[in-house]
């Protein structure tokens, strides 16, 4: 499990080498609430995200299904500010291999709670949904925003990063594909 005492530890020298004194009274919880958030915000690292497709549903569905605009806060892994916006989520199941739509959401959440990359954050999503799902085909798309480049930095607030992870028919379709966009933007 995440080692909450070092955190504490870690977060207290922090707030010393930047000049402020851990004993202030606004300071004082601040080591033990910082390490009681990373504990939920890198909860991701502790779980498998894939268990949440392993109960599927016998269903003759083989057709797509999208969960758009699935709510994303993750944190970027170079400078551990969130990144966040939207995931989408398309899948073709095969037959007897539909799976419940909040474990969509699941999995996006799973992936989201650890130090990520938004390349790989949308890539693990997919690869997933193949994997466990044994799907047709997989399309992730995610927008974000973030903070290393809007609140320091570079600072482009209002700059978006889209990125989409493709697997299975939506490779090999153009047409499927394309639907799969266009549903995704409206
Ligand atoms: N590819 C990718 N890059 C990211 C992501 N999150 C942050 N970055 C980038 O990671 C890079 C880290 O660059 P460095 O030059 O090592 O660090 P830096 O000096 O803080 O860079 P600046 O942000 O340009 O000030 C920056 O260009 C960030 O924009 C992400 O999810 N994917
Ligand atoms: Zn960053």
């Amino acid at each position: 499990m995440i080692d909450q005492q070092k955190i504490e530890k870690a977060v207290r020298m922090i707030i010393e080498a930047i000049g402020e004194d851990p004993e202030r009274e606004g300071l004082r919880e601040t080591p033990s609430r910082v390490a009681r958030m990373y504990e939920e915000i890198f909860s991701g690292l502790w779980e498998e995200p894939d268990a949440h497709l392993e109960k599927k549903f016998s269903g003759d569905h083989e057709e797509m299904v999208i969960v758009k605009d699935i709510p994303l806060y993750s944190m970027c892994e170079h400078h551990l500010l969130p990144f966040y916006g939207k995931a989408h989520v398309a899948y073709i199941p095969r037959k007897g291999n539909v799976t419940g739509l909040s474990k969509l959401a699941r999995l996006v959440e799973g992936f989201a709670r650890r130090p990520q990359l938004q390349e790989r954050l949308t890539s693990q999503i997919a690869d997933s949904i193949m994997r466990r799902l044994n799907a047709q085909g997989a399309l992730v798309v995610i927008e974000a925003e973030h903070m290393c480049m809007t609140f320091r930095g570079v600072k482009k607030p209002g700059s978006k990063t889209v990125t989409s992870a493709v697997r299975g028919i939506f490779q090999r379709s153009e047409a499927t594909r394309a639907e799969a966009f266009s549903l995704v933007k409206d």
